[in-house]
């Protein structure tokens, strides 16, 4: 990083890898007085349409994180939900409680508030999941939403999709689909919030570990940027997501796979607690586990690891590894 010039923020080109950069450009210009370059690049994600099962995790992560090592970009800005868990996650730089991810020269400096976790289906005719009719057509390619749709026996039927969200609200909006299923959050940053026809209660559909979470990530030698940075984290955030990861590198699960997680942070008798909730499912949704744990903010990544054995103990395996 150069002292005095402008920083530069390494981004996807998609509309919402675009809003996300510039709430955060936004967000260090505010607190830091530092001005930020949005630099575009493009990744191999957004250049195949072919289904992200058969792409790989951190597809959409890679190309960033090489511009980072090469010293392209100074920072960039990944949804925590894509990317992909490794042995490395714990604390982070100087031994602060910031996860990091690899063990590759690089860190995660900033967890910033978190948007609402939640999944939202967005319905023609603003209908809900329940005045759906039999047979409707939902738009989700996550086996995670999949496996929840199926267990509500609802005779729902879930139609792979990708594209961005502007694509995909469209498939509903020229009636090619009932409705679709789309991270709150996403359409949130992208300003279409209200087109949402129910927010899903995390009762019926469990969001994916870190959904609505974003981790900025920069050189974990760039000790002035990631003083900088830190103006921008939020340790509420950063506990929930580092308590939802745990417990997906615990089950060596990746970001495709059928786990949930959701922690959520209240007053408890001692002051601020984690509640985790957690599920994995078979990916035709007639099996499923779902259990929670609690503990303080500082055992985050102690109560994933231990809700992720629980889940283990009561079958989680044998779900996970069925191809039913
Ligand atoms: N799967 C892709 C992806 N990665 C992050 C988001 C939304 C934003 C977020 O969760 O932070 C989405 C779209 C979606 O799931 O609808």
């Amino acid at each position: 990083m150069t002292v005095y010039g402008k920083l530069r923020l390494g981004t996807r080109g998609s509309a919402l890898a675009m809003a996300q950069s510039g709430l955060v450009a936004a967000a260090v210009r505010a607190k830091t007085g530092r001005e930020v370059e949005l630099v575009e690049i493009s990744t191999a994600g957004d250049r195949s349409s072919a289904p992200i099962a058969n792409l790989g995790v951190g597809v959409f992560v890679s190309a960033l994180r090489d511009a980072l090592a090469a010293k392209e970009i100074d920072f960039a800005v990944h949804s925590y939900k894509d990317l992909p868990t490794s042995a490395q996650e714990g604390p982070g730089p100087r031994g602060s409680t910031t996860p990091r991810t690899f063990g590759d020269g690089l860190c995660i400096a900033a967890v910033p508030p978190r948007e609402d976790p939640r999944d939202a289906l967005v319905a023609r005719d603003g209908l809900t999941l329940t005045e759906l009719s039999e047979g409707a057509r939902i738009g989700t390619g996550a086996i995670r939403r999949i496996a929840q749709i199926a267990a509500l026996g609802r005779n729902l039927k879930c139609v792979p999709i990708r594209g961005n969200v502007d694509t995909r609200l469209r498939k509903v909006a020229q009636g090619e689909l009932d409705g679709v299923i789309l991270a709150r959050a996403g359409l949130s940053r992208l300003g279409r919030a209200a087109e949402a026809t129910e927010i899903l209660d995390p009762m019926l559909m469990l969001p994916a570990p870190a959904q609505g979470a974003l981790a900025v990530e920069c050189r974990e030698d760039d000790d002035e940027l990631i003083e900088l940075l830190a103006a921008l984290d939020d340790p509420g955030t950063r506990a929930a997501v580092t308590a939802e990861r745990a417990l997906l590198a615990q089950l060596e699960a990746g970001c495709s796979a059928p786990v949930a997680a959701l922690a959520e942070i209240a007053e408890g008798d001692s002051g601020l607690e984690i509640y985790l909730r957690g599920a994995v499912f078979s990916p035709d949704g007639r099996f499923g586990v779902r259990l929670s744990r609690t503990g303080t903010l500082a055992e985050a990544g102690q109560v994933g690891r231990l809700l992720a054995t629980d889940l283990l103990a009561e079958g989680a395996d044998s779900v996970l590894g069925s191809t039913a």
